[in-house]
């Protein structure tokens, strides 16, 4: 399989300067499998601090991006601030944003187009609500999501693209989807791939999962044949971001 494993860590709305620094110089110093791309996202106000202490193995995340190049955008960044801060990807399309910030999916589409046509890589989040799992309407409801972006990027620029599907129930309630669970909906967004994008992206582009990962569950969701990594939040705040990093590789005897 060519798909290089994938490991993002999302803060979210945590941390200041005194613990982020600290995270970052303990994954500065840890032993992470060089197999593995790892990709950190702080919030804003520490992105230029954490591409400066990070080693340059670690990859640095905006949580969000702007659809518009400049202007009178209160509270907003752009594209090409992130390019200049030497951030490489961005996420777009997390569902506390889709929720709480009410985002729609043709918002989500705008800003992973102009993120990825002005040179940034999309950690695109998507994911059903409970009620949604509960009436068997998941691989609807991602198939809805991906279509959106699909309207506007072109078949190639979904290299750039690493899909991150979140069950909404699972995230930051410690209730993980089970491996079947996590695999089927993997899956799924594959055949979408190979179908509505081409087979290339289907061998290529990233389905990694988010929700409740920890180091206690991390090992047997990396073992299902289409999980190419996590998207990890609280986390990524802990010691245990390091054994998920290393999820595929076993401990020392
Ligand atoms: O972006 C990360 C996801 O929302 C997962 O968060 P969590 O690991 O705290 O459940």
């Amino acid at each position: 399989m060519s798909r290089r494993f994938f490991v993002g860590g999302n803060f979210k709305m945590n941390l200041v300067v005194n613990s982020v620094t600290s995270i970052v110089t303990n994954l500065n110093t840890a032993q992470l499998d060089p197999s593995t791309e790892v990709v950190i996202a702080p919030p804003s106000l520490y992105l230029l601090l954490v591409r400066q202490l990070a080693d340059s193995k670690i990859g640095v995340a905006a949580q969000n991006v702007f659809d518009k190049p400049n202007g009178a955008f209160t509270g907003e960044l752009s594209v090409e601030q992130l390019r200049d801060a030497h951030i490489d990807w961005t996420i777009i399309g997390h569902s506390e944003r889709r929720v709480v910030l009410k985002e729609d999916d043709d918002f989500v589409a705008r800003k992973t187009k102009a993120a990825i046509d002005g040179g940034l890589s999309v950690i695109l989040c998507i994911g059903e609500s409970l009620d949604e799992r509960e009436a068997e309407r998941t691989i609807e409801i991602v198939t809805r999501q991906l279509n959106a972006v699909a309207e506007c990027l072109s078949k190639n620029q979904w290299t750039k693209v690493v899909i991150a599907y979140e069950p909404i129930w699972a995230i930051g309630t410690g209730k993980v989807a089970t491996t079947a669970q996590a695999q089927e909906a993997h899956a799924a967004i594959r055949k979408w791939l190979a179908e509505k994008i081409s087979s290339e992206s289907a061998e290529n582009t990233r389905v990694i999962y988010g929700g409740s990962v920890s180091d206690g569950n991390c090992k047997d969701l990396a073992k299902q044949p289409d999980v190419d990594g996590f998207l990890v939040g609280g986390a990524s705040l802990k010691p245990a971001f390091v054994d998920i990093v290393n999820s595929r590789i076993s401990p020392p005897m």
